[in-house]
């Protein structure tokens, strides 16, 4: 398979609610999508990466930028095939997410035009899945309580709540005792904490969570191994996770005993499976993490949870918890769960007017 050619689009999705984390607030969703158009035809992606390097060193400018001028040269003279993208951008270093964005347009591109579902290719052994729900930082406890009860009533397996220092404990203590102690609830602090103040995160033991994620830096195993160590509550790690190798180092270390897959911070699908593999083989359970994805990213990433070691609910949430408006159909949650695409390739293609009305800016990178 050969590459003729790549438009890169950004698009503009406005939140239906501003989404607080420790990171900070999102009211739009800007995103980048990459089409790859080859000699069998085209494939879609979208990059995980933010506006600005909060959540990870990447960006979408910068992600732009490098698919430009690096990674989409480097794939012009390549005889295409899935296993094919990353040894030929290795000497580029870092650019996980850009890298994942192009290496999932050219995946989606080559099982189409072979008639195979990412979720056949991957090893999907469910057609559809109970999801997650995050819930962002609110301003009163009042209105937490509200939005978790709607997210219960439309049926999500598991409800998780951003942390910060100063939101945790009570937010935590009053969800557990408004909704009682069968609900599956995590928390989620985006590394908002620092090791002094494990002490303090140990309170949470008392709340039944079923997992404390990335409380602290993405570069300190050693502070998550030491709370794991003094806590019940598993730690499951995020940031912290950018390949199968560092999945391993974490797991040996005793940093987390939960992992949170998402294959733009992981470099692709390709990685994010070796990573689940991995995870199988020291019997740590995995779940599908998520990036306020549009549906081309939200698609892919329902065939990745499809797989066996996925048994832990994830961020793939109903396109109506984040967009009014999307570019692709929207994902709407059928008794509690998301139906796993099974067309060709990720199984969604954008709907050329939301696609036409969401873009703010299109470019073509031609052999
Ligand atoms: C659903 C969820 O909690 N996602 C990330 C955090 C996150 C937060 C804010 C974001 C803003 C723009 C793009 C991606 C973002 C991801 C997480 O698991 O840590
Ligand atoms: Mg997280």
């Amino acid at each position: 398979m050969k590459l003729e050619g790549v438009e890169l689009r950004r698009v503009a999705l406005p939140l239906v609610t501003p989404f607080r984390t420790s990171l900070g607030t999102q009211t739009v969703r800007d995103a980048l999508l990459v089409r790859v158009a080859t000699d069998e035809g085209e494939g879609w992606a979208e990059c995980a990466a933010e506006d600005d390097p909060t959540y990870s060193p990447e960006y979408l400018e910068g992600a732009a930028d490098v698919i430009r001028r690096f990674l989409v040269p480097a794939l012009f003279p390549i005889d295409l095939d899935p296993a094919a993208v990353a040894p030929a951008l290795r000497h580029l270093r870092g650019h996980v997410m850009a890298k994942s964005a192009v290496e999932t347009a050219v995946l989606d591109a080559w099982l189409r035009a072979r008639g195979v579902s990412l979720a056949a290719y991957l090893g999907a052994v469910r057609r559809s899945l109970p999801v997650g729900v995050s819930v962002g930082i609110t301003d009163t406890i009042d209105e937490l309580l509200d939005t978790v009860d709607r997210h219960l009533a439309a049926g999500y397996a598991r409800v998780k709540l951003k942390i910060e220092p100063g939101w945790d404990l009570e937010p935590v203590a009053r969800v557990r005792e408004t909704f009682g102690a069968d609900v599956m609830l995590t928390v989620d602090a985006n590394t908002a904490y620092r090791p002094a103040d494990a002490r303090h995160l140990a309170e949470l033991d008392a709340y039944g969570l079923a997992m404390i994620e990335q409380p602290f830096a993405p570069d300190d195993l050693h502070a998550h191994a030491r709370l794991a160590a003094m806590i019940g509550t598993p730690i499951c790690l995020d940031e912290s996770i950018t390949s199968a190798r560092d999945a391993v180092t974490a797991i040996r270390q005793g940093a987390c005993s939960i992992i949170n897959i998402k294959p733009g911070r992981v470099g692709g699908y390709l990685e994010a499976r070796r990573i689940h593999d991995v995870a199988a083989a020291h019997g740590l359970p995995v779940w599908c993490g998520g990036m306020l994805e549009t549906g081309l990213g939200r698609a892919a990433n329902l065939a990745l949870a499809a797989l066996p070691g996925f048994t832990l609910p994830g961020d793939i949430s109903a396109t109506a918890r984040y967009y009014e408006r999307d570019v692709t159909a929207p994902f709407t949650l059928v008794n509690g769960e998301l139906a796993v695409p099974a067309g060709p390739g990720i199984g969604v293609t954008p709907e050329p007017s939301d696609l036409e009305a969401l873009t703010t800016a299109t470019e073509w990178i031609p052999a």
